[in-house]
């Protein structure tokens, strides 16, 4: 008898339970909304076969056009979601930036030596750490303590195009290693040869050769690794093993220098001094301490030196294929400046034009055009759609650049825009460049003093002028970009022509 009362009983708690699921998985799906819409997809894996591994911002930006702003992707694993429009990204990453502030994790960072830096930790104490070690000094009124060393680095820059008219790339690599280590580290590079030239370089090289951020074979499959080299699929880790010694160098190099100055009574200012100091003072010199000090010095520099130096190359682009709007520049600072002096920060306000150029070239093109993926930390709705914990989440600065119903003409460089109305169109300035929300790039507004001043320094001594070929032609180059985390533009030839003899003597009497 007990046995069938048993199997009775336990037919009916099988058969509840069953209804009972079914029940709830219908009501789940009957409330939960949509998924936001996307491209058709494979079964099992879903767009991978569909997602390019190159030019993606450009192919989100094609797909936004049929499937909006918010738009959904999958991959085996993950859901990705793709903001093509500012309001979609302000808000969520902003107004909603607690549930989007994490990161997915990125293994290939993490056995190269990034995994412990600010860019890549997910949100938490330690991330909350490392943010307010790196933002707290780069402020709005503390970054003129570092006018300075943007001044000075400026200088050497246009030195350097004087005596080298055809080598803006090794001058533009010098002036924004210089501008970051001198503000990191308090070290100020005197030759062409420093340490810090050599690991910014290397440094750009090995990460942007380590394959699409966080969506490598070893990103997907975290085991592999852990397998041989030879193994499919572990091509990025081996790489990134191969040049882990390069964020190691970053890390010890700076705080090993600068620890022993502070430790003998020296001390330049800078972002790293300042934290050591902080240390000693407070005598909290723990291991974790030190740590935190190293890892978010590291990506100052790690962070800085990339995306500001492919900025600076691609003003010399669009000057060399767009001069009436360097000769309106010209006028323009000529006309406040008298030509008789260098341009300082203060002129700014007085050159509007000049801004306007310069915001032009950060929206032409965002030189970190999928910004870094956020992390969405709990289910969320948006607009009636699903977005399911776990996503990972990439507002694509390229769309919002060219969302035509903010920019008049979007894939035209037209200064102008910014300009107020009548005389412009009065369009917002573009900020997406440098991310939304808790992660937003902290050196935002250092990187734009410094590449300000290097624009209207240049603008006010050279011309940026077509550098002819063997045969004697004109041809302006067109707009190539290699894609690394950020995007440069591939080396292009161009000359770089002092305006004039009293240009030439400023430039020489300067430093
Ligand atoms: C033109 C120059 C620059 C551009 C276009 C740029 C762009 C960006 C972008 C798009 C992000 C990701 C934001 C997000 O996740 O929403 C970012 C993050 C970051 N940037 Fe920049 N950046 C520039 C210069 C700098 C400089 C000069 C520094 C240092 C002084 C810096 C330090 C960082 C750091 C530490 C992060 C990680 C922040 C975090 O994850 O919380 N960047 N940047």
């Amino acid at each position: 008898m007990l046995p069938l009362i048993v199997f009775v009983y336990g037919f009916v708690v099988v058969l509840s339970l069953k209804f009972l699921g079914r029940a709830c998985a219908r009501k789940m799906f009957a409330t939960r909304p949509p998924l936001p819409p996307g491209p058709p997809s494979d079964p099992i894996i879903g767009h991978l076969r569909i997602i390019p591994s190159q030019h993606q911002p450009n192919a989100f930006h094609d797909w936004s056009k049929t499937y909006g702003d918010v738009m959904q992707l999958r991959v085996p694993g993950r859901s990705i979601i793709i903001l093509s429009s500012d309001k979609a990204a302000t808000d969520l990453l902003e107004k909603r930036g607690l549930n989007y502030s994490s990161r997915p994790n990125f293994i290939i960072m993490d056995i190269m030596g990034w995994g412990q830096s600010l860019a890549f930790l997910p949100y938490g104490k330690r991330f909350l750490r490392h943010r307010k070690i790196v933002s707290q000094p780069l402020g709005r009124e503390e970054i003129k303590l570092y006018q300075p060393i943007q001044i000075q680095a400026v200088q050497v820059l246009l030195k350097a195009l004087l005596a080298r008219p055809t080598c803006y790339e090794e001058a533009v690599h010098r002036f924004t290693t210089s501008t970051i280590v001198e503000m990191a580290f308090g070290h100020r590079i005197t030759s062409d040869d420093d340490i810090y030239l050599t690991l910014a370089r290397e440094h750009t090289y090995s990460v942007d050769n380590s394959g699409p951020p966080g969506n490598t074979p070893v990103d997907f499959l975290p085991c592999l690794r852990y397998f041989p080299s030879w193994f499919p699929g572990t091509y990025f880790a081996e790489w990134a093993r191969t040049w882990s010694r390069v964020p190691h160098a970053i890390r010890e190099i700076p705080y090993g220098t600068l620890i022993r100055d502070i430790e003998q009574g020296h001390n330049n200012p800078s972002i790293l001094g300042q934290e050591i100091q902080k240390m000693l003072d407070t005598g909290s010199k723990t291991e974790a301490r030190i740590s935190d000090i190293k890892d978010a010095a590291a990506i100052i520099f790690g962070a800085g030196v990339d995306s500001t130096e492919a900025t600076l190359s691609i003003f010399f682009l669009l000057m060399m294929r767009h001069p009436e709007c360097q000769k309106k520049a010209q006028a323009e600072i000529d006309s406040v400046l008298g030509g008789g002096r260098l341009p300082n920060h203060d002129d700014r306000p007085h050159l509007p034009y000049v801004e306007a150029l310069f915001q032009e070239i950060k929206r032409w093109f965002p030189v970190v055009p999928l910004g870094l993926p956020h992390l969405c930390m709990n289910d969320d709705i948006y607009r009636g759609m699903f977005i399911p914990k776990g996503s990972i989440v990439f507002a694509n600065a390229r769309a919002i650049s060219l969302d035509e119903s903010v920019y008049h003409d979007p894939a035209r460089f037209y200064p102008e825009r910014f300009l107020p109305k009548p005389e412009g169109r009065g369009e917002p300035h573009f900020t997406a460049a440098f991310g939304y929300g808790r992660r937003i790039c902290p050196g935002r507004l250092v990187a734009d003093a410094t590449l300000w001043l290097a624009s209207a320094s240049i603008l006010s001594m050279f011309n940026v002028e077509v550098l002819p070929d063997k045969n004697g032609r004109y041809v302006v180059p067109t707009p190539e970009f290699c894609e690394g985390l950020a995007h440069h533009p591939n080396p292009f030839d161009c000359n770089v022509v002092v305006r004039s003899g009293h240009a030439e003597t400023i430039i020489s009497q300067a430093c």
